[in-house]
């Protein structure tokens, strides 16, 4: 049993195009905290995260989108998270768009810092959001997170402070890139991220890729914080998000991850980010992703295997 906490955030100005503000009631009307409870879970809903205004914010990047918008929320989220990981729960992030990862990765690793234990990340997506504001090709902040997480250069102060610890790109795993700009690609690169294509995965398998970080995680007796973008997974099966690209993790291939990720006991925070409700079909999307949390949250078929396989 876990204590779980749900925290909605209604951001979708870091997305280029609206309706992820919808996001988080649209997981509570999929059930999310009914399922997770039916599994055995505490579930408290502490129901939507709130902005703070920080007043016009200096930069010499004028196509950043929203910038004052986006780092209200960041200075919001970076509290929260930072309250809620000492506490003894697994917070959820319920998004809105991609770029409220950059308070809960940020807060989550302040936090991990403070404790004297490493912070992990897992990034499950199809892009790396790995875009500085001189790299990014949109302005759209949520391409950034990552890249504001390991402290890249070139960002306004989005914290209203300077970052308390930043994450280690080689502590950072990423698997289902399909799409990456060509300056996001060098920085992805000369970071050290762990990073995997989907070619990674059509050669290998998730379980291939995810067992050794797990164990890495495990063995430094790291936290692991796991951010779910919806366009990680084929759009063909889960259409309601602004970015699509073709050619994205399976049904199965996602499942297998989150039954993997429950199998380790390892997670201590999660997002589920970036799912549009008004582009989704008689909520199938928001559905898929509340059966995958629950997948992650010890949902399986059998209680136990009956063979050694
Ligand atoms: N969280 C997301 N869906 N990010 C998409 C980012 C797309 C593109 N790389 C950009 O910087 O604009
Ligand atoms: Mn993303
Ligand atoms: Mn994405």
């Amino acid at each position: 049993m876990t204590n779980i906490h749900l925290l909605g955030v209604p951001l979708e100005e870091g997305a280029g195009r609206r309706g992820c503000i919808m996001g988080p009631d649209a997981y509570r009307t999929a059930g999310l905290a009914e399922e997770l409870a039916a599994l055995g879970h505490n579930v408290t809903d502490l129901g939507d995260a709130q902005r703070v205004d920080t007043g016009p914010i200096e930069t010499e990047h004028n196509h950043l989108k929203f910038l004052p918008e986006v780092a209200g929320w960041t200075r919001s989220l970076h509290d929260h998270a930072f309250a809620l990981a000492g506490a003894d729960t697994l917070p959820i992030y319920l998004g809105g768009d991609h770029a409220l990862a950059l308070g809960t990765v940020t807060g989550h690793v302040a936090a991990a810092a403070q404790m004297g234990r490493p912070q992990y990340v897992l990034w499950l997506d199809a892009h790396s959001d790995f875009n500085t504001p001189a790299s990014s090709p949109s302005g759209n902040i949520h391409g950034m997170p990552m890249a504001f997480a390991c402290g890249l250069d070139g960002f306004p102060d989005l914290l209203g402070k300077p970052l308390p610890a930043v994450l280690d790109p080689q502590k950072l795993c990423m698997m289902g890139l399909r799409s990456v700009d060509r300056e996001e690609r060098e920085l992805l690169q000369s970071s050290g991220v762990q990073a995997h294509d989907m070619r990674a995965i059509d050669e290998h398998g998730v379980a291939r890729i995810l067992r050794p970080f797990l164990d890495e995680v495990s063995q430094a007796n790291g936290l692991l914080h796991v951010s779910l973008d919806v366009d990680f997974i084929e759009p063909e099966i889960a259409p309601a998000v602004g970015t699509t690209v073709p050619g994205g993790a399976t049904f199965r291939e996602a499942h297998l991850i989150m039954e993997m990720l429950h199998d380790s006991g390892l997670v201590t925070s999660l997002d589920l980010v970036e799912l549009n409700p008004f582009l989704d079909e008689r909520g199938r999307t928001a559905r898929l992703m509340v059966d995958l949390t629950a997948s992650l949250f010890g949902r399986r078929v059998l209680d136990r295997f009956t063979t050694s396989y």
